[in-house]
């Protein structure tokens, strides 16, 4: 009701048929009547209105692919004040060096400036839930960085699969160099055949970015994060495939005993030596040092997606 007085219009997105019954007896008769728009149906499915706004205690279960969903939307809403499970809203606003940064933080990072606001312990509700809760705002970056999102998360996945290695020890695994030349070659049949081209699909949305991965799993009721490193077999699409889907090759299962050249190490080596970034770690890297890499590796023709 609060937020009816104040706004001009409040769109609500609520899935349990009982809470918009709820709600539309609650406003019914008020002046809050026809400022209240309700959109029954799953968040993740149903299509989003202009909005430019976003105050929500959400199902923590979709915490990830809501808040891509939401950032990636367009034109781009000023800001959001959402409601997460404690140790996700952490794990959303770690720092490089922090023992919870992650791939979620520095792809929400890429998008957005985000702040804890506050802690709201499970004492606040009745009956008290199994978890601690945190509210957290996100305001999405103006412009959006220019960078395509399916070879960022291609890298971002990759260096976070082993995110306290050196750059240079995760780049020599036989695995990842055997599906960097793959995208290397395809790439360079491709521009050989039509200038400048890259493998379709190149453009990706923002809501890659909320796929599932290394370390945004959480349990729906709060249990202890999943703190499953997934094995750098899903690191990166191969082949120039768009999306995650193509990933499982760069294990190598599918690839057999596929053996890489050494001029094509040799490339890979020396694009980290030559800017220092070999002895350089996940955990600790900004999201401009990724962008970085990923600029450097792109001039050479290496490409994560
Ligand atoms: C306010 S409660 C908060 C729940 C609490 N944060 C948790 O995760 O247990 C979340 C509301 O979202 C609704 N909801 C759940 N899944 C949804 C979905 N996929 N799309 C839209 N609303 C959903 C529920 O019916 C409920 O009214």
């Amino acid at each position: 009701m609060k937020l009816l007085e104040k706004a001009k219009k409040v769109i609500v997105v609520e899935l349990d048929p009982r809470m918009v019954l709820e709600l539309q007896r609650r406003v019914q008769g008020t002046p809050y009547a026809n400022n209240l728009q309700i959109i029954h149906g799953d968040f993740m499915r149903v299509e989003l209105p202009y909005f430019d706004l976003c105050v929500a205690n959400i199902p923590y279960n979709i915490s990830s692919p809501l808040t891509f969903k939401l950032l990636a939307h367009r034109p781009a809403f000023r800001a959001a004040v959402i409601m997460y499970q404690h140790e996700f809203a952490m794990r959303l606003v770690a720092k490089p060096g922090e023992p919870l940064y992650s791939r979620l933080a520095v792809n929400t990072q890429l998008l957005a400036r985000v702040s804890h606001l506050l802690k709201v312990g499970k004492n606040n509700f009745r009956p008290p839930p199994k978890v601690d809760s945190s509210v957290v705002r996100i305001e999405p970056r103006h412009p959006p960085p220019p960078v395509n999102f399916l070879e960022w998360d291609g890298l971002v996945r990759l260096c976070f699969s082993r995110k306290n290695k050196t750059l240079g020890a995760i780049f020599k695994q036989p695995n990842t160099l055997q599906a960097l030349e793959s995208n290397y070659r395809t790439y360079q049949a491709l521009a050989a055949g039509a200038a400048g081209a890259g493998p379709s699909g190149a453009t990706a949305s923002i809501a890659t970015l909320g796929g599932a991965g290394d370390d945004d799993a959480m349990d729906a009721d709060g249990g202890e994060e999943e703190d499953g490193v997934e094995g750098e077999e899903d690191a990166m699409a191969v082949d120039g495939a768009a999306g995650g889907a193509g990933g499982k090759a760069a294990g190598g299962r599918r690839r057999g005993g596929a053996r890489v050249s050494q001029e094509f190490k040799d490339l890979v080596v020396k694009v980290l030596t030559d800017n220092g970034l070999d002895t350089n770690r996940s955990s600790k890297m900004s999201q401009e040092e990724f962008l970085a890499l990923l600029a450097l590796f792109n001039a050479a023709g290496i490409h994560f997606a």
